[in-house]
Order: structure tokens, then C-alpha cells, then sequence
């Protein structure tokens, strides 16, 4: 059994580099990205050669990191100027997984508190000691999501999946994957059917790769499939990932899983979510709130090399759609499980762990 790739990874200290997997090129050639600089890093969020929300709020947090090291300490009038700038510029890469916000808004919150020290040398180096607590505490909260997600999967189970919710989607185990992993982990025999993820195959492409990886049990499927395979009694339970989840539990994820736990409400079969507590947007009451990212049609149009569609041909390209709390049975997260999926329950879970200190 192989080990989780390592998605992202940071070298050297205060003035090192970000070293990323260029997640596009999976699953036929693993190659690393090194970024030296913030617009890098932009760009790799923006390309999906780094995504899955942890992943995008990780990398970002490195990536404001790069963006100072050119900034000394002269006063803090002109570091938060530029702080702010990169703010701003690296929340502008994507705006649907809500672990971007978080994690740029808590790189602020730190770089505030030492705004009055005198020394550049110090805020660089907490700066990247405070990324480093936002990888290094993902790392917990994905293995945690699996040992509360795992009691609820059936020795022999067959489990549906939608898109990357793996390890390359946050800083190790993942969340929909951790469970997955924590099964296997804990000899408990799993087969996953794993939707390939239409436009951009996150599912055949990465979800895939890292569960045969692994060495559990998984069977490719389209995603026009997915009802068909419920219908044969093949699914006991569907797992998927989050990018960001409100108040009354509505959650966005990739497009698809709405249709996904529609369907798996038809045949009376759980739905459960798997998100760290970062994946939550309590300002946001449901999800009507949630910006939907619009990306370009040609990623219908000419995916992977060839153009299958007419030009002229009008596209309709949202990359994640809301799926409302009703249908969803529970969302498992590093502080256990939310079921039923109450706007009370979701609040008295994940609001203590939100609280900034
Ligand atoms: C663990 S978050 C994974 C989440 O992010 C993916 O979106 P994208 O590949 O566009 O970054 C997808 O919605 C996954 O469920």
C-alpha cells in the first residue's frame, strides 16, 4: 500500500518555496510545480493544478508567505498594505470553496497581532510558522473525519463517491477518502464506485489513482451511471466532499452531487458529507448564499485535448452546485457526526471550533 502523495509541500524557511503537484497532469504523470512567487501560486489555484478546499486554503496561506518576501518590516502601515493586497489577489482565484477565505482572513488575523513587531525576520517567520499550523492542523482534521466516518460504513459495503475528496484535495487523508482509508485502515473491506466527474474527471482522473493507490477496491463509473448502480443494490452509502457548507447544513460541492443525493434519496440510500469544520460558512444562513465559480465552456467543449461540441454551440459550465440539507443524512466531520442535518446541530457543533480566538 502506497502512502499519500504529498500535495503540497514547503522547503526551506521564511525564504524558501512552495512546492505543489501539478494535480492536471495526474494520473499519468506525477510532477511537482515549484512556486516562487504569489502569482504562481494564483495560478496553480486557478488551474485546479492545486484544489479540493483544505488544498486551495493551504496553498493559498503559502502563497501569501511567497507574496511577502520581498516586503521588509520597514513599518506595518506598508506590510499590511501589501498583505492586504495579496489578500485580495489570491481570494480572487476561486470563490466557492470557503477554506480560501478562512485560511487568507486567518494569515491577517496573525500578521496583525505581530504588526508592532520591530524586526521583519520575526512576521515572515510567523507568517510561515502560521501556514504551517493550517497544514499541519488539516493533517488532524482529515484523520479525525475518517475515525468518526467509519462506524458508518458496513463491513463489505459498497460506497459511491462524487469527484476528489482524497488526500490530493487536502494536506494528507482527505475527507470523503479519509473514511474510505480509515475502513481499509481499521480491515474493513470496502468496494467504491467512483464517478468519473464530468467536466474535468476529478473522479477517474485523481479519486481513482489514489484508491487503487491504496489498494481498496474501485470500480470507474460515468456519472449517468450513478442511478443504475443504486438501482442494481450495488451502493450502501454515499460519501462525498464539501467546499462549503452554511448554517442550516446546505453544503456546495463539485456539480453533480446534487443529482447524486437526489438520487440517493430515491432509492433510500444515506448521504453523508465529509468536511473539516474550516469547510463551514456560518455567515451565510443556507445556500442560496453560496457564490457558484462559472468556468469556461471549453473545458466541455474541448476536455482533455479534442473538441466534441460544434462551435457556435451555446455552454453552461457551473463547477459546483447546493445540495440542500434535507438530503443530506449527515455530515461527518473532526468533531463527529451532524445528523440530522439542523440548523441547531450544525451551530452547536461547528461554532466553538469557528470561534476565533
Ligand atoms: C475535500 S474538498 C474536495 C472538493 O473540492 C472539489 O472541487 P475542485 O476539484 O473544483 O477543487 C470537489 O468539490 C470536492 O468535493
Amino acid at each position: 500500500m502506497k502512502s499519500p502523495l504529498e500535495t503540497i509541500r514547503w522547503q526551506g524557511e521564511a525564504s524558501g518555496t512552495l512546492t505543489l503537484i501539478d494535480q492536471t497532469l495526474l494520473p499519468l504523470e506525477i510532477k511537482e510545480l515549484d512556486c516562487h512567487d504569489v502569482e504562481s501560486v494564483w495560478e496553480a489555484i486557478k488551474q485546479l493544478r492545486v484544489r479540493g478546499a483544505p488544498a486551495i486554503g493551504i496553498a493559498a496561506a503559502y502563497g501569501l508567505v511567497l507574496g511577502l518576501q520581498d516586503v521588509a518590516m520597514k513599518d506595518s502601515a506598508e506590510f499590511m498594505a501589501r498583505l492586504d493586497e495579496l489578500h485580495a489577489f489570491l481570494a480572487s482565484s476561486r470563490p466557492t470553496a470557503v477554506n480560501l477565505f478562512w485560511a487568507l482572513d486567518r494569515m491577517r488575523r496573525r500578521a496583525t497581532q505581530l504588526a508592532s513587531q520591530p524586526s521583519g525576520k520575526v512576521i515572515h517567520l510567523a507568517l510561515l510558522e502560521e501556514a504551517r499550523a493550517i497544514h499541519d492542523e488539516d493533517r488532524q482534521l482529515c484523520r479525525a473525519i475518517g475515525k468518526h466516518g467509519s462506524p458508518l460504513i458496513a463491513a463489505g459495503s459498497g460506497i459511491l463517491t462524487h469527484c476528489n475528496a482524497g488526500g490530493l484535495a487536502t494536506a494528507e487523508y482527505g475527507t470523503a477518502l479519509s473514511i474510505m482509508f480509515t475502513c481499509q485502515d481499521e480491515g474493513k473491506p470496502i468496494h467504491v464506485f467512483v464517478d468519473e466527474t464530468r467536466p474535468l474527471l476529478q473522479g477517474a482522473r485523481l479519486t481513482a489513482f489514489e484508491l487503487v493507490q491504496r489498494g481498496i477496491r474501485a470500480t470507474l463509473i460515468c456519472d449517468s451511471m450513478a442511478a443504475q448502480v443504486m438501482r442494481e443494490g450495488k451502493v450502501q452509502a454515499v460519501i462525498v466532499g464539501a467546499d462549503r457548507i452554511t448554517a442550516n447544513g446546505d453544503t456546495a460541492n463539485k456539480i453533480g452531487t446534487y443529482s447524486v443525493a437526489t438520487l440517493a434519496k430515491a432509492h433510500g440510500i444515506p448521504f453523508y458529507v465529509a468536511a473539516p469544520t474550516t469547510t463551514f460558512d456560518l455567515t451565510l444562513e443556507t445556500g442560496e448564499g453560496i457564490p457558484i465559480e462559472q468556468r469556461s465552456g471549453t473545458e466541455i467543449t474541448h476536455g482533455f485535448g479534442r473538441q466534441t461540441a460544434p462551435a457556435g454551440v451555446e455552454v453552461y459550465n457551473p463547477a459546483f452546485d447546493v445540495t440542500p440539507a434535507e438530503l443530506i443524512t449527515g455530515i461527518v466531520t473532526e468533531r463527529g457526526v451532524i445528523s440530522p442535518v439542523t440548523r441547531d446541530n450544525v451551530v452547536a457543533l461547528v461554532a466553538p471550533a469557528l470561534a476565533t480566538p
